[in-house]
């Protein structure tokens, strides 16, 4: 059968490092309400306020990590999907970006014109929140619903929890932590706290409590990212076999006035320089490939901050990106994907 299709799909970047390319790239994405989850007049006018000087901050900050051939995060998947394509043996291994090119409809749209009548939609995402799962999937089913297109959908399930993801990640991270180091921050993609409220299916559970992460089971677990993300990282730490006191967890990547998810990455790195850690290691499991938020925000930006604190060396842990035990393991759970009637 040749008629079953791998489709990747990641964020996004702008087009290229021009202020006019960053700001349609940000415009798109700030204004998904999944994302900025405010009703359209009052998201509008906070999207334009960020519109006004953000652009040129963010186009400043991708110059300095862009590469030859574009953007690290759009190369990366590329080369994920090259790497993929000899394991996949059902059809075509293709990708998509949520915000930018190439976009889920000019894709599904190719792949129904080449006949394929099944997708396994594999949103690269460890773990699940609804400004990055739901919205991806949500629009690829619009898509094909509006277009009519002969097409089976069923999607990969965040993964967080997956010993062969976990395992991927220890593997990659060996070369790192085979070498001496004071101490492993784990940091996050951040969200609004007022996401995880949303998303929480109970409504009484998510932020109730110091430690309503670490008890969450069952539905609740099945929405909480900050939980899946703890859950990610003891997973990583008991795999890797690690001390508690190895390691620890905090969030990046705030944006606006809003209260995000705790404790934040830019005051933990501080913390741990307090606290005499000289040789830091920082991974972000929140990311399969690298990006701007770890090349720039935590190799660049973090780093700085850690030395003025005090720190003397930061190193940053390279995301999975393409890294043959990774290329294995998400074959593996994409094949074990259970296909709808
Ligand atoms: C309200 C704003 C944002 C939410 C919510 C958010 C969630 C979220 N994002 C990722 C993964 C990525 N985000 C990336 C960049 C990025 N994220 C935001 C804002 C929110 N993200 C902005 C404005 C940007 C653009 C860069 C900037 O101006 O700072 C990227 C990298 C894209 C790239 O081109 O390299 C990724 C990947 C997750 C996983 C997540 C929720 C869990
Ligand atoms: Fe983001
Ligand atoms: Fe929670």
């Amino acid at each position: 059968m040749t008629d079953h299709a791998l489709l990747l799909v990641n964020l996004g970047s702008p087009a290229s490092t021009s202020v006019p390319d960053v700001r349609r790239y940000l415009n798109q994405f700030l204004m998904d309400p999944y994302v900025v989850d405010l009703p359209w007049p009052a998201r509008r006018l906070l999207v334009s306020l960020i519109l006004a000087k953000r652009p040129a901050e963010s186009a400043h900050a991708y110059a300095s990590i862009w590469w030859e051939e574009g953007s690290p995060l759009i190369v990366l998947s590329r080369r994920l999907q090259e790497a993929m394509r000899p394991y996949w043996s059902h059809g075509p291994v293709e990708l998509a970006m949520r915000y930018g090119e190439p976009s889920i409809e000019s894709v599904l749209l190719r792949l129904a014109d080449q006949g394929v009548k099944r997708v396994t939609f594999a949103p690269l995402y460890p773990q699940f929140a609804d400004s990055t799962v739901t919205t991806a999937v949500e629009l690829a089913r619009k898509v094909i619903r509006e277009r009519s297109l002969p097409l089976k959908m069923d999607v990969l399930a965040p993964f967080y929890n997956q010993p062969e993801y976990l395992q991927a990640l220890v593997e990659s991270a060996k070369p790192y932590l085979d070498k001496p180091f004071d101490h492993l921050l784990m940091s996050f993609h951040g969200l609004p706290e007022r996401h995880l409220h949303k998303s929480d299916p109970t409504g009484t559970h998510c932020l109730k409590g110091a430690d309503c992460c670490q008890k969450a089971t069952g539905t609740v677990l099945d929405h909480c990212y900050r939980a899946q993300c703890i859950k990610t990282a003891e997973g990583f730490a008991h795999t890797a076999g690690l001390r508690p006191d190895q390691w620890s967890v905090s969030f990046q990547s705030r944006l606006g006035r809003a209260k995000w998810i705790e404790p934040y990455t830019e005051a933990r790195l501080d913390e741990l320089a307090a606290q005499g850690v000289k040789r830091l290691l920082v991974m972000c499991p929140a990311f399969v490939a690298d990006c701007i938020e770890t090349l720039e925000e935590i190799g660049m930006r973090g780093q700085e901050q850690f030395l003025a604190a005090g720190g003397q060396e930061l190193i940053l842990v390279p995301c999975l990106n393409e890294h043959p035990v990774w290329v294995k393991a998400l074959t593996m759970l994409c094949e074990r994907v259970p296909q709808s009637a």
